[in-house]
Protein backbone atom coordinates (compact mmCIF):
# COMPACT_ATOMS: atom_id res chain seq x y z
CA UNK A 1 0.00 0.00 0.00
CA UNK A 2 1.34 3.55 -0.65
CA UNK A 3 1.18 5.56 2.37
CA UNK A 4 2.61 8.82 0.12
CA UNK A 5 2.64 10.15 -3.29
CA UNK A 6 3.93 13.02 -4.65
CA UNK A 7 2.57 14.25 -8.22
CA UNK A 8 4.19 16.22 -10.44
CA UNK A 9 5.41 18.76 -7.93
CA UNK A 10 6.56 22.39 -9.25
CA UNK A 11 6.75 25.06 -6.49
CA UNK A 12 8.67 28.53 -6.65
CA UNK A 13 9.87 30.57 -3.91
CA UNK A 14 8.72 34.28 -4.28
CA UNK A 15 11.15 36.07 -6.91
CA UNK A 16 13.05 32.92 -7.38
CA UNK A 17 12.84 31.10 -10.57
CA UNK A 18 11.56 27.03 -9.92
CA UNK A 19 12.65 25.46 -7.23
CA UNK A 20 10.99 21.80 -7.74
CA UNK A 21 9.47 21.03 -11.69
CA UNK A 22 7.31 18.27 -12.06
CA UNK A 23 8.63 16.41 -8.77
CA UNK A 24 7.25 12.85 -8.31
CA UNK A 25 7.97 10.03 -5.69
CA UNK A 26 6.22 6.95 -4.20
CA UNK A 27 6.61 5.79 -0.57
CA UNK A 28 5.06 2.70 0.54
CA UNK A 29 4.12 0.83 4.05
CA UNK A 30 7.24 0.30 5.75
CA UNK A 31 9.60 1.68 2.64
CA UNK A 32 12.77 3.85 3.55
CA UNK A 33 13.62 6.10 0.79
CA UNK A 34 17.13 8.22 0.12
CA UNK A 35 16.95 11.99 -1.09
CA UNK A 36 19.85 13.43 -1.96
CA UNK A 37 20.83 16.67 -3.70
CA UNK A 38 22.84 19.63 -4.18
CA UNK A 39 23.05 22.07 -1.65
CA UNK A 40 19.54 24.05 -2.28
CA UNK A 41 18.14 22.02 -5.44
CA UNK A 42 15.12 21.57 -3.06
CA UNK A 43 15.35 18.65 -0.88
CA UNK A 44 13.57 20.32 2.01
CA UNK A 45 11.62 22.41 0.32
CA UNK A 46 9.63 19.19 -1.13
CA UNK A 47 9.21 17.22 2.30
CA UNK A 48 7.77 20.97 3.62
CA UNK A 49 5.07 20.16 0.65
CA UNK A 50 4.62 16.82 1.64
CA UNK A 51 3.35 17.40 5.44
CA UNK A 52 1.78 20.79 4.24
CA UNK A 53 4.50 23.73 5.62
CA UNK A 54 4.32 24.73 1.82
CA UNK A 55 1.78 24.35 -0.75
CA UNK A 56 2.61 23.15 -4.15
CA UNK A 57 1.90 25.72 -7.40
CA UNK A 58 0.45 22.67 -9.25
CA UNK A 59 1.10 19.09 -8.52
CA UNK A 60 -1.08 17.00 -6.33
CA UNK A 61 -0.10 15.71 -2.73
CA UNK A 62 -1.88 11.91 -1.64
CA UNK A 63 -1.37 10.78 1.86
CA UNK A 64 -2.70 7.84 3.19
CA UNK A 65 -4.98 7.27 0.20
CA UNK A 66 -6.48 10.38 -0.40
CA UNK A 67 -5.77 13.51 -1.81
CA UNK A 68 -4.33 16.59 0.44
CA UNK A 69 -5.23 19.91 -0.26
CA UNK A 70 -6.81 22.08 3.00
CA UNK A 71 -5.38 22.50 5.88
CA UNK A 72 -7.52 20.44 7.68
CA UNK A 73 -6.19 17.49 5.60
CA UNK A 74 -2.80 18.45 6.38
CA UNK A 75 -3.56 18.84 10.03
CA UNK A 76 -4.34 14.64 9.89
CA UNK A 77 -1.22 14.28 7.59
CA UNK A 78 0.88 16.09 10.11
CA UNK A 79 -0.30 13.60 13.29
CA UNK A 80 0.80 10.55 11.22
CA UNK A 81 4.12 11.54 9.55
CA UNK A 82 6.71 12.82 12.07
CA UNK A 83 9.09 15.40 10.56
CA UNK A 84 12.67 15.77 11.96
CA UNK A 85 13.62 19.34 10.84
CA UNK A 86 17.35 20.07 10.07
CA UNK A 87 17.62 22.84 12.68
CA UNK A 88 16.61 21.41 16.23
CA UNK A 89 15.93 24.94 17.41
CA UNK A 90 12.79 25.03 15.38
CA UNK A 91 11.27 22.02 17.21
CA UNK A 92 12.06 22.19 20.72
CA UNK A 93 10.28 25.10 22.50
CA UNK A 94 9.23 23.44 25.84
CA UNK A 95 11.24 24.22 29.05
CA UNK A 96 12.59 21.05 29.73
CA UNK A 97 13.25 17.80 27.51
CA UNK A 98 10.18 15.66 29.21
CA UNK A 99 7.57 18.56 28.59
CA UNK A 100 9.07 18.65 25.00
CA UNK A 101 8.59 15.01 24.59
CA UNK A 102 5.34 15.05 26.49
CA UNK A 103 3.74 18.30 24.09
CA UNK A 104 2.70 15.42 21.35
CA UNK A 105 0.87 13.27 23.24
CA UNK A 106 -0.66 15.62 25.60
CA UNK A 107 -2.13 17.35 22.65
CA UNK A 108 -3.29 14.14 21.08
CA UNK A 109 -5.80 13.90 24.09
CA UNK A 110 -3.36 11.36 26.42
CA UNK A 111 -3.16 12.04 29.90
CA UNK A 112 -0.29 13.90 32.00
CA UNK A 113 0.35 10.36 33.60
CA UNK A 114 -0.20 8.42 29.95
CA UNK A 115 2.27 11.10 28.26
CA UNK A 116 4.83 10.78 31.02
CA UNK A 117 4.88 7.08 30.13
CA UNK A 118 5.52 8.06 27.05
CA UNK A 119 8.24 10.43 27.96
CA UNK A 120 10.20 7.60 30.09
CA UNK A 121 9.62 4.91 27.68
CA UNK A 122 10.51 6.66 24.96
CA UNK A 123 13.81 8.19 26.48
CA UNK A 124 14.89 4.55 28.10
CA UNK A 125 14.59 3.00 24.48
CA UNK A 126 17.31 5.53 23.15
CA UNK A 127 19.30 5.44 26.10
CA UNK A 128 18.32 8.88 26.88
CA UNK A 129 16.89 8.97 29.99
CA UNK A 130 19.68 10.67 31.99
CA UNK A 131 18.58 13.77 29.71
CA UNK A 132 14.52 13.55 30.87
CA UNK A 133 14.94 16.37 33.33
CA UNK A 134 17.37 18.79 31.71
CA UNK A 135 16.37 21.89 30.49
CA UNK A 136 16.58 21.74 26.62
CA UNK A 137 17.93 25.35 25.64
CA UNK A 138 20.87 24.42 27.30
CA UNK A 139 21.53 20.63 25.77
CA UNK A 140 24.26 20.10 23.23
CA UNK A 141 23.64 20.09 19.29
CA UNK A 142 24.06 16.74 18.97
CA UNK A 143 21.48 16.32 22.43
CA UNK A 144 19.07 18.43 21.15
CA UNK A 145 18.97 16.44 17.94
CA UNK A 146 18.20 13.19 19.44
CA UNK A 147 15.55 14.70 21.72
CA UNK A 148 13.84 16.05 18.56
CA UNK A 149 13.68 12.10 17.34
CA UNK A 150 12.48 11.55 20.54
CA UNK A 151 9.36 13.95 20.37
CA UNK A 152 8.69 13.20 16.68
CA UNK A 153 8.89 8.81 17.84
CA UNK A 154 6.46 10.11 20.87
CA UNK A 155 3.33 11.19 18.35
CA UNK A 156 3.73 6.76 16.83
CA UNK A 157 3.58 7.92 13.36
CA UNK A 158 3.40 5.97 10.31
CA UNK A 159 6.10 8.41 8.28
CA UNK A 160 9.42 9.48 9.45
CA UNK A 161 10.88 12.22 7.67
CA UNK A 162 14.39 13.16 8.71
CA UNK A 163 16.29 16.13 6.90
CA UNK A 164 20.51 15.56 7.64
CA UNK A 165 19.34 13.94 10.90
CA UNK A 166 23.66 13.08 11.31
CA UNK A 167 24.88 16.91 11.45
CA UNK A 168 25.98 17.83 14.40
CA UNK A 169 25.87 14.15 15.65
CA UNK A 170 29.96 12.36 17.28
CA UNK A 171 30.46 8.87 15.97
CA UNK A 172 28.91 7.77 18.85
CA UNK A 173 25.42 8.86 18.82
CA UNK A 174 25.69 8.27 15.01
CA UNK A 175 26.09 4.92 15.86
CA UNK A 176 22.88 5.16 18.19
CA UNK A 177 20.72 7.09 15.92
CA UNK A 178 21.24 4.14 13.37
CA UNK A 179 20.57 1.50 15.88
CA UNK A 180 17.69 3.82 16.36
CA UNK A 181 16.71 4.58 13.26
CA UNK A 182 17.09 0.40 12.45
CA UNK A 183 15.18 -0.51 14.51
CA UNK A 184 11.84 1.16 13.73
CA UNK A 185 9.15 -0.04 11.85
CA UNK A 186 8.15 3.16 10.66
CA UNK A 187 8.37 4.13 6.86
CA UNK A 188 11.22 6.45 6.64
CA UNK A 189 12.22 9.45 3.73
CA UNK A 190 16.00 10.78 4.41
CA UNK A 191 17.62 13.45 3.46
CA UNK A 192 21.34 12.98 3.97
CA UNK A 193 24.39 13.91 2.18
CA UNK A 194 26.32 11.25 4.01
CA UNK A 195 26.06 7.99 1.47
CA UNK A 196 27.43 6.01 3.99
CA UNK A 197 24.68 6.64 6.35
CA UNK A 198 22.05 6.27 3.25
CA UNK A 199 23.58 3.16 2.57
CA UNK A 200 22.77 1.87 5.99
CA UNK A 201 19.40 3.34 6.33
CA UNK A 202 17.67 4.02 3.05
CA UNK A 203 19.97 2.60 -0.09
CA UNK A 204 16.92 2.99 -2.23
CA UNK A 205 15.92 6.66 -3.15
CA UNK A 206 16.66 9.71 -5.17
CA UNK A 207 18.38 12.37 -6.32
CA UNK A 208 16.82 15.78 -6.49
CA UNK A 209 18.51 17.92 -9.25
CA UNK A 210 16.92 20.85 -11.60
CA UNK A 211 13.81 20.34 -9.38
CA UNK A 212 13.27 16.60 -10.63
CA UNK A 213 13.81 13.32 -8.64
CA UNK A 214 15.27 10.79 -10.64
CA UNK A 215 16.32 7.23 -8.94
CA UNK A 216 19.67 7.02 -7.12
CA UNK A 217 21.55 3.85 -9.04
N1 LIG B 1 11.68 30.83 2.63
C1 LIG B 1 12.43 30.91 1.53
N2 LIG B 1 12.36 32.01 0.74
C2 LIG B 1 13.11 32.09 -0.38
N3 LIG B 1 13.94 31.12 -0.80
C3 LIG B 1 14.05 30.02 -0.05
C4 LIG B 1 13.30 29.84 1.16
N4 LIG B 1 13.61 28.65 1.70
C5 LIG B 1 14.50 28.08 0.87
N5 LIG B 1 14.77 28.90 -0.18
C6 LIG B 1 15.67 28.63 -1.30
O1 LIG B 1 15.13 27.56 -2.06
C7 LIG B 1 16.17 26.66 -2.48
C8 LIG B 1 15.88 25.25 -1.97
O2 LIG B 1 16.06 25.23 -0.55
P1 LIG B 1 15.96 23.87 0.28
O3 LIG B 1 16.20 24.21 1.72
O4 LIG B 1 14.71 23.16 -0.07
O5 LIG B 1 17.19 23.05 -0.33
P2 LIG B 1 17.89 21.70 0.16
O6 LIG B 1 18.03 20.84 -1.06
O7 LIG B 1 17.13 21.11 1.30
O8 LIG B 1 19.32 22.26 0.58
P3 LIG B 1 20.44 21.77 1.67
O9 LIG B 1 21.05 20.50 1.11
O10 LIG B 1 21.41 22.90 1.65
O11 LIG B 1 19.76 21.58 2.99
C9 LIG B 1 17.47 27.28 -1.99
O12 LIG B 1 18.03 28.04 -3.03
C10 LIG B 1 17.04 28.19 -0.83
O13 LIG B 1 17.91 29.29 -0.70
Amino acid sequence: MSLLELHDITFAYPAHGLTLNGACLRLGAGERLSITGPNGAGKSTLLKIAVGLLRPASGRVVAFGQDRRTEADFTEVRRRIGYVFQDPDDQLFCPTVAEDIAFGPLNLGKSKEEALAIVDSILGRMHLSHLRDRITHHLSGGEKRLVTLATVLAMDPDILILDEPTNALDIENEARLLEILQSLPQAILLISHSADFREKIAPCGYRLADGVLTPLD
